[in-house]
């Protein structure tokens, strides 16, 4: 926690404490008294007008979805269509990951490396604390113990997060296991995560709230890694606000994995059997808005196979003394995108959102039921678009915010594993790595050993997607999907995968590495391959592969299915597609060596000398 105020006096005096039923507002019995004395001291330094414990339960959901209510902060969806769920709509500018206001404030510049904003942590402990001080004057400060993993597992973490946000609140309820479980297992001698979150909007007395505060001058998500703490002022969205995800899960708990020997990735999380009743466990990294969420739902088109689901964005993984990697996903929820997800793309996700949803920043239709475009292939002709103004299909803009989503537990999930909260977590067969290429970029290939697989990874780009403020479309390096949720020095971050490979080697039960790339376009910007369910045609390929079962040819970047190895049985693919889908065209991958030799060069003497040979050999291939 921040030095600067854990040595703030208390001078401010006592924060009021009102008198509710179903909201407490001391810490529950045998509270840690470290955590009671963070929390009395953030209370001190935010001035809220209260102070509640969450403890997780359905009453307290309830409370706050009737202060959201009352507040405008959500409206209801019509229950005859679906029950309890909400709409909550932001403002207007703040519905996406600020990448630009997102800072790694490590002792050195060097640990945050080239790919992140580096602040000095005391200059940044400064201005937070100027920021921070009265934040919360006139709202109340929600306190939530949460786990991130199975509660007591040996591979979760636990975490604290203070809020003046009752979205936020019930939000980590639905994606976290939050609430008085999480806080009994705090004792003195267990490390826990400090996360302080406000919107940045404090009311003057009698000053009249907004349904969605927030701060569009000054916004800051921060992230301490030596000290494990997180501070974030003026954004009230998901990735920005939510600190178990992005914030913990991956920024922080990317250095944890560092330091104790595992990784924390933006991946996908599924089981699947194959024809013969074998059970695989695969992990796949695709940067935001790529088809994690879809691809951890997936519906084979294939028969024989089936897919369950354990995760969606979130993977811990942890190589284990038997030689295998295990893992767990942290979250308890789905926290996905809106537009694209229809009964043709991914049912399985329409199923899971049939009730006791939180939906942000979609379109509402007249019946009063949620609508974003690809929800349904008929466009309703009228809609209340995602800011509340009337909406027509000549308006000329799309009525769910690109970047909309939808909030619910995993459990609700209809595909959802048998092993998905399994303590112990899952051990994987598969790593997959993708993007978003119009161009280049095979639908599979397989790496001929660990190292080029972490080759394959650290040289990942994609186009970029609405989940952060930016130019959509934009072509940008982001290696391992982990671009804007790596803590540290990504170099040094590759070197964890390699080592973590040495850990594996000895036990022999090293995942095989895979790239994939879903969005290859023809001439005339059409995408080549059909997708979503169809995906399960190379999923398929990939466990024949990584279960020995079926040959592959040699290509420059890698292994490739031979002529007849992936199953297009029954898949209408134009003529000369598949082709397309696989060509590697010399010049242009020459174009893409080059780019990563100047790429790599700034990491300067960081750059494990691993991934120098690998791009020497892919040079050499190509020649
Ligand atoms: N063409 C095509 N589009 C896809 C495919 N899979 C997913 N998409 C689209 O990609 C968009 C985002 O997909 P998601 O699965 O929600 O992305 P995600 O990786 O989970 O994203 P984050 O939650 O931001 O980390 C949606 O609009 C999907 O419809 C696919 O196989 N082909
Ligand atoms: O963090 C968010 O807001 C949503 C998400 O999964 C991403 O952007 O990758
Ligand atoms: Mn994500």
């Amino acid at each position: 926690m921040s030095s600067s105020t854990l040595n703030r006096p208390t001078t401010t005096g006592p924060t009021r404490v009102v008198q509710a039923r179903a909201m407490a507002h001391t810490p529950p019995e045998g509270t840690d008294p470290g955590v009671v004395a963070w929390v009395e001291q953030i209370a001190a330094l935010t001035l809220p007008d209260d102070v509640v414990w969450c403890d997780g339960n359905p009453q307290e959901f309830d409370g706050l979805i009737q202060v959201m209510l009352k507040q405008g902060t959500i409206v209801r969806v019509n229950p005859e269509h679906r029950p309890y769920s909400f709409l909550a709509r932001s403002d207007p500018n703040d519905v996406a990951r600020v990448e630009d206001r997102t800072f790694i404030c490590s002792e050195l510049e060097e640990d945050a490396g080239p790919t992140n904003n580096w602040a000095d942590p005391t200059e940044m402990r400064e201005t937070l604390d100027g920021l921070f001080a009265g934040a919360m004057r006139g709202r109340r400060m929600y306190v939530m113990p949460f786990s991130m993993g199975p509660l007591g597992s040996r591979l979760s973490r636990l975490g604290v997060q203070v809020t003046d946000s009752p979205y936020v609140v019930a939000s980590m309820s639905v994606m976290t296991r939050m609430g008085s479980a999480a806080l009994k297992l705090i004792g003195s001698d267990t490390n826990w995560v400090p996360a302080v979150h406000s919107v940045g909007k404090p009311l003057a007395q009698g000053e009249p709230d907004v349904p969605w505060p927030c701060n569009n001058d000054e916004k800051y998500i921060t992230h301490f890694p030596e000290t494990r703490e997180i501070w974030s002022y003026g954004s009230a969205y998901g990735g920005n606000a939510l600190l178990a995800k992005k914030s913990f899960a991956l920024r922080i708990a990317s250095t944890m994995a560092r330091d104790e020997d595992w990784m924390a990735e933006h991946m996908l999380i599924l089981k699947v059997t194959n024809p013969r009743g074998k059970v695989f466990h695969v992990v796949a990294a695709f940067p935001s808005a790529c088809g994690k969420t879809n691809l951890a739902m997936l519906k084979p088109t294939i028969p024989g196979w089936k897919v369950e689901t354990i995760g969606d964005d979130i993977a811990w993984l942890h190589p284990s003394a038997d030689g295998t990697l295990r893992a767990i996903n942290p979250e308890a929820g789905f926290f996905g995108v809106a537009p694209g997800t229809g009964a043709s793309t991914n049912a399985t996700a329409v199923e899971t959102i049939w009730g006791n949803t939180i939906f942000t920043n979609v379109a509402l239709r007249d019946d009063g039921d949620v609508w974003w475009e690809g929800l349904t292939d008929k466009v309703p002709a009228h809609l209340t678009d995602w800011q509340g103004k009337d909406w027509t299909p000549a308006s000329g803009r799309p009525a769910a915010h690109p970047n909309s989503r939808f909030t619910v537990a995993a459990r609700q999930c209809p595909t959802i594993s048998d092993d998905w909260d399994d303590p112990e977590g899952v051990i994987i067969d598969a790593i997959i790595f993708g993007g978003r290429r119009a161009t280049n970029v095979p639908l599979v290939v397989e790496a001929r050993d660990w190292e080029h697989g972490v080759y394959l990874g650290a040289t990942i780009s994609s186009e970029k997607t609405a989940a952060a403020e930016g130019t959509v479309g934009e072509l940008r390096r982001d290696p391992f999907a982990m671009l804007p949720f790596c803590g540290y020095n990504m170099a040094d971050y590759w070197a964890n995968w390699l080592k973590v490979g040495d850990k594996l080697r000895p036990g022999g039960r090293m995942p095989r590495i895979f790239q994939v790339n879903w969005f290859r376009k023809d001439e005339d910007g059409s995408f080549l391959w059909p997708g979503f369910g169809e995906n399960s045609r190379v999923l398929a390929w990939i466990l024949e592969r990584a279960d020995g079962k079926v040959p592959a040819a040699d290509g420059p970047l890698g292994l490739v299915p031979t002529p007849d190895g992936l199953n297009v049985e029954g898949l209408d693919l134009p003529e000369g597609d598949l082709e397309k889908l696989f060509k590697v065209d010399p010049q242009s991958w020459l174009a893409e060596v080059e780019s990563t030799e100047k790429y790599f060069a700034t990491f300067g003497e960081k750059l494990p000398h691993a991934l120098a040979k690998q791009l020497a050999a892919l040079r050499a291939r190509l020649s």
